[in-house]
């Protein structure tokens, strides 16, 4: 699990850990861990051109002593100071080291382009709004540089909190984080703009309260996914009912269905117009299908995609929620809810909303789909709270919400998935989740990670069809099983999945 804190919570885990420290000694850590990492992207280090963008706190105090680490070892070291005043300890080091200091300007831009490596110090979590200058002009020097850039902390110009990026902002190929990750690093579109982030240890842990923000890895989900028992049997092993697809929109229905047969669950009870259910049966003999009925027997339900917004799936719908059973709901299933929310209201079993964020800002109204794409934590977090259940926000970087709990980020994520049908599928993999018995919050994530890491494994990064997507989920609930062991290879697991 990564996590990721506020600025807040860093700082007063600082400030407590600072207290039983020597001054300066978590800085010590934070450019010894900064400077490893230079120097494994640089490869050799000595002679190599290292250029440090430097602001005037102490983000670029930690840029200033890892920079002084690799001209010790050879490197050649220029600071390019934005303002008049840098950290004073990390200016006098780098300079004992054998580093120079240039103010911006033409030599300093002439030694942007030619470094081997940049190393961004301009802002960290003391960040406020869109880079102002002569940091802007910096930045995009920096990101048009044929030479990688290493972010300290945080891309400068990211907000640390929310992701928001307000203005300029350094793009890097990778990030050092201090201490704990940033909900910034993880969230778009500030995550699209730290690279590989990396966290170095400065011993804040045990100072740092419940992280603002979660991200499942593979064996956190591998530990969720459910594997069947020598005494299932598939009604014990859960059965999804999908109430998705029209007969304008049948392609939804034999995709959703996949995603739940392929992710593993005792049945799909498919319940739809006729013509459907012919299409869903010759693609997926193994559904069991019907007319629309909510009292069918299942342990969950999947409503709305390619449903329709007319008056028979909206009254669907109603008959779906009146029901204890878990439900998630998706796509047409949340127009009709935002246009009368009432069913959900008076429910108390649990309920998965996944929409994207044009679905989102209809829930949310006066809100639109650009402020929920630039804050997507805050506005993911408002829906749970106002409809009382756990939301999935979709897009660039997978989100979900659920009150009194972190709100949590998917890893996995690829532009790779902005394909339709794809949501269809995801659909059918967290229905099937919650009828194996899965928690709401916990299928979503588990759900989103695995189809991140399908839409991967699929064509091996050439694009991929929602149909491509479904044939890959089985390697990829493969791939993250063998994770929960750390040891079986992918093949072993797979055939444990299918005892
Ligand atoms: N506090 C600590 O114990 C530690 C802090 N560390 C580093 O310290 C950083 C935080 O340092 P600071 O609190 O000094 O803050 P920062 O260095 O992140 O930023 C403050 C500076 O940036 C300027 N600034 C803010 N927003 C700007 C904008 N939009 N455009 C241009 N300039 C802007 C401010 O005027 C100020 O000079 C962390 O991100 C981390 O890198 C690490 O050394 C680990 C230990
Ligand atoms: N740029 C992107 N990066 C990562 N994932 C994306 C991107 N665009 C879309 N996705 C994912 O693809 C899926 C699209 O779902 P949705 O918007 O419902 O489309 P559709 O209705 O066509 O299936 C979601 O899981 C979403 O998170
Ligand atoms: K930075």
């Amino acid at each position: 699990m990564r996590r990721a804190h506020t600025v807040e919570a860093v700082r007063a885990a600082e400030a407590e850990l600072m207290a039983r420290l020597p001054e300066g000694a978590l800085m010590q850590r934070a450019a010894a861990g900064l400077a490893v990492a230079g120097a494994r992207m640089l490869g050799r280090v000595y002679g190599a051109r290292v250029v440090l963008l430097v602001g005037g706190g102490d983000n670029g105090g930690d840029a200033l002593y890892a920079g002084a680490r690799l001209a010790r070892r050879g490197a050649a070291v220029r600071a390019v100071a934005a303002g008049a005043r840098i950290h004073p300890g990390g200016l006098a080091a780098l300079r004992a080291a054998g580093g120079r200091t240039l103010a911006p300007g033409e030599a300093a831009a002439a030694e942007i382009a030619a470094a081997d490596l940049i190393v961004d110090g301009l802002v960290g979590i003391g960040g406020r709004g869109g880079l102002r200058e002569p940091h802007a002009g910096l930045a995009a020097l920096a990101n048009a540089a044929p030479g990688p850039v290493l972010a300290v902390d945080l891309p400068s110009g990211i907000d640390a909190d929310t992701g928001e990026v307000a203005g300029a902002a350094i793009t890097a190929d990778a990030t050092v984080c201090f201490g704990t990750g940033k909900p910034g690093l993880f969230v778009d579109p500030g995550a699209g703009h730290a690279g590989a982030v990396h966290l170095v240890d400065i011993g804040l842990g045990p100072e740092l309260p419940a992280p603002r923000l979660e991200c499942l890895q593979g064996a956190d989900v591998a530990a969720l996914l459910p594997h069947p028992a020598r005494e299932s049997d598939k009604y014990r092993r859960g059965v999804l009912g999908i109430a998705a697809g029209s007969d304008a929109y049948p392609g939804a229905a034999v995709l959703a269905v996949g995603g739940a047969l392929r992710t593993g669950v005792g049945m799909v009870r498919y319940a739809g117009p006729s013509g459907v259910c012919s299409r869903v049966l010759d693609r997926w003999p193994e559904a069991v299908v019907s007319a629309s009925d909510p009292g069918l027997r299942v342990a969950a339900w999947a409503v709305g995609p390619g449903r329709g917004t007319g008056e028979q799936s909206r009254e669907e719908l109603e008959e779906v929620l009146e029901t204890d059973l878990p439900v998630l709901v998706d796509a047409d299933a949340i127009t009709l809810l935002a246009e009368d929310p009432r069913a959900l209201q008076e429910r108390s079993a649990p309920t998965l909303l996944t929409p994207h964020a044009g679905e989102l800002a209809r829930l949310l109204p006066g809100t639109d789909r650009g402020t929920v794409e630039e804050r997507r934590l805050e506005h993911v977090e408002r829906a749970a709270e106002e409809y009382g259940c756990t939301v999935l926000l979709k897009g660039s970087t997978t989100v979900v919400a659920q009150p009194g709990r972190p709100a949590a980020a998917n890893l996995t994520g690829t532009p790779l998935l902005a394909a339709a049908g794809s949501g269809d599928v995801l659909s059918g993999m967290a229905g099937a989740l919650l009828a194996s018995g899965l928690r709401p919050r916990e299928a979503a994530l588990a759900a989103a990670h695995l189809h991140g890491l399908a839409a991967r494994l699929a064509r091996g990064g050439a694009p991929v069809s929602a149909g491509d997507l479904v044939e890959a989920v089985p390697r990829a609930v493969a791939e993250v099983s063998a994770l929960a062991d750390g040891s079986a290879p992918p093949a072993d697991r797979a055939g444990r999945y299918r005892r």
